[in-house]
């Protein structure tokens, strides 16, 4: 909804008819993919594994969940900073967030859906289970999609085992006024990769290596999959995480489900295959969830791009 001059991210089929694993269009596709990510360290996907009927279910699940009280969603509190309760917060006042750890699992979902309703509440829970495993399944197919491209299947290997997901269902309130107002503020995401999602009201943007800021237009049967910091490192800087940001206009309260995969228990260390004469090694091997931790330190939140003065050479 930008100007007709402004850049667009790239669009990329990903649904189930587009793609075929045994013909020679899949690894052009793959190569699309990680050029995509190489150039705006983002793009959209269309992805069909999240039915319409499963989407309506679990946007509305979440509206349920942003309804109760704020002491009872302040209840979610959790060891890694920000995957808890975020509300009220004077510089993002229209901004609100709640993180569901391991949703992908039934005993995740269903510890985060106890605290929320302590009487019960199945349909949230399985909404967010198999909403977070649909999305899980689109993670797969990116991830195979890049691992081929840079020939780095092996080193991925490890790695996707240790893959844990977190869903945040956010809220942001429709803007006073005529005037754009802050959403959330310019940041990089500090997971390996992460899977956007939004009903109806666009409000993302995202900037572009010039400096200039991209206004996203997504539909509700895509995706914005993004890479983080955690990956930005391991793909030895091929691939680096975006800044972006939210803006609301006055129009509509605007709900997205971001799906945040992150690397626990396990060093990530880059493939040798992303190292040589014109790429030198930029990071040592570090762990995605200390620096997660990192992130939210005085030094860290200070630093002018946190995960190099975590881990870069
Ligand atoms: O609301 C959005 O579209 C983006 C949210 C986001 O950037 C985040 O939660 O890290
Ligand atoms: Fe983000």
């Amino acid at each position: 909804m930008g100007s007709s001059t402004q850049p667009k991210l790239p669009v990329i089929d990903l649904s189930s008819k587009s793609l075929n694993l045994n013909s020679s269009s899949w690894v052009t596709k793959c190569d699309e993919v990680t050029r995509a990510l190489e150039e705006y360290g983002c793009f959209i996907a269309l992805y069909d594994g999240v039915s319409s009927e499963l989407r309506d279910a679990t946007f509305l699940a979440s509206q349920e969940l942003f309804n109760l009280p704020t002491e009872v969603k302040a209840l979610n509190i959790t060891k890694t900073p920000y995957n808890g309760y975020i509300g009220q917060q004077p510089m993002v006042p229209l901004y609100e967030s709640l993180g569901i750890e391991d949703v992908n699992t039934k005993e995740g979902a269903e510890s985060f859906t106890k605290l929320m309703w302590p009487s019960g509440n199945q349909s949230f829970s399985e909404s967010v289970v198999m909403y977070s495993k649909a999305v899980v399944e689109l993670d797969k197919i990116v991830m195979k999609m890049i691992v081929k491209s840079y020939g780095i299947e092996e080193n991925y290997e490890s790695i996707r085992g240790s893959t844990t997901y977190l869903l945040k269902p956010t809220k942001y309130l429709r803007a006073q006024g005529d005037e754009k107002m802050l959403g959330l503020r310019e940041h990089t995401d500090k997971s390996f990769m992460t899977y956007l999602h939004q009903d109806e009201v666009n409000g993302l943007e995202i900037k572009t290596k010039d400096g200039e800021w991209i206004e996203v237009d997504y539909t509700s049967s895509s995706f914005v999959v993004m890479a983080g910091d955690a990956f930005m490192a391991w793909t030895n800087g091929r691939i680096e995480s975006p800044t972006h940001r939210v803006m609301m206009t006055a129009d509509k309260d605007r709900y997205v489900l971001g799906l945040f995969a992150s690397i626990r228990d396990h060093i990530i260390e880059v493939p040798q295959q992303l190292v040589d004469e014109n790429h030198p090694l930029q990071f040592r091997p570090f762990d995605n969830y200390k620096y997660m931790q990192f992130y939210y330190t005085e030094e860290g939140v200070k630093a002018e791009c946190a995960i190099r003065t975590y881990c870069g050479v």
